[in-house]
């Protein structure tokens, strides 16, 4: 069986992780997603939500969704204090699982195109496949030579090789355009504009209710 992490900073979760990951599962055969969601994200601004309030909403969001699992592991770890680099998490989890397993990573395009600046990125491929999302306004095609070189090296289109081998390839799934992200909901309701066909009903309340995201109801 293949694991499938999907880390992120989930603040907050929504349509544009919920909506590919599914169809990434049914395309290359998933039965379980683990959303993973970080502690101190590497390259952005700390989140606004609390830990704890990513966390209840990522709860809620897959609460009528048996594909979607969370894995704490960064949000738990004794160095709470260090940024959640992901090749750190994913050397945790072989030493844990060892090498016959497979195990891949799941990012949206701007993910992948950010490669070169994530710690040991060339190295990522020795412990898992990538998987891919498509995401509005991203190419697949990156002018950073050394990247697409890489990319090139290791891209598969063949599904079986993802099961077959335990790490080592990357994937472009053929997943749908959701046009959302993170920043534009919380801008959104920073400006008190709807934002609620964007996520789940139940993380919408749930952000209502704590008035998160709102400068002026803090
Ligand atoms: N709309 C989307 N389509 C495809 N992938 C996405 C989308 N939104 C986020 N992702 C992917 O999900 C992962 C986690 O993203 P994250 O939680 O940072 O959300 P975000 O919307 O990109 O956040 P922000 O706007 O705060 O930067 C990343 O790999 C990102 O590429
Ligand atoms: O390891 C790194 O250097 C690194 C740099 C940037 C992002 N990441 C991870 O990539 C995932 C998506 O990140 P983000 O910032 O888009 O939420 C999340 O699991 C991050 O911890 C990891």
């Amino acid at each position: 069986m293949l694991t499938a992490l999907f880390g992120g900073t989930f603040d907050p979760v929504h349509y544009g992780h919920i909506h590919p990951a599914i169809a990434l599962a049914k395309e290359i055969g998933l039965t379980q997603i683990s959303l993973l969601p970080n502690q101190i994200p590497p390259h952005k601004p700390q989140p606004e939500a609390t830990t704890e309030q990513r966390l209840e909403m990522l709860n809620l969001a897959i609460e009528d969704l048996p594909l979607f699992s969370i894995d704490t592991r960064e949000i738990s770890s004794e160095k709470l204090m260090r940024p959640s680099y992901t090749i750190e998490t994913l050397e945790k989890w072989r030493k844990e699982n060892g090498y016959q397993k497979g195990l891949a990573f799941i990012m949206g395009q701007d993910s992948l195109l950010s490669l070169p600046t994530w710690h040991k990125w060339q190295t990522l491929l020795d412990y898992c496949h990538l998987l891919i999302c498509r995401r509005p306004g991203y190419a697949e095609k990156t002018d950073d030579m050394e990247l697409q070189n890489w990319i090139d090296t290791h891209q598969t289109t063949n599904i079986k090789d993802l099961h077959d081998c335990p790490f080592g390839y990357i994937f472009f799934a053929h997943t749908p355009l959701e046009n959302v992200s993170a920043t534009e909901i919380r801008q959104n309701i920073n400006n008190e504009q709807n934002y609620k066909n964007l996520l789940p009903t139940k993380v919408w309340h749930y952000i209502h209710q704590h008035a998160l995201y709102n400068a002026k109801k803090k």
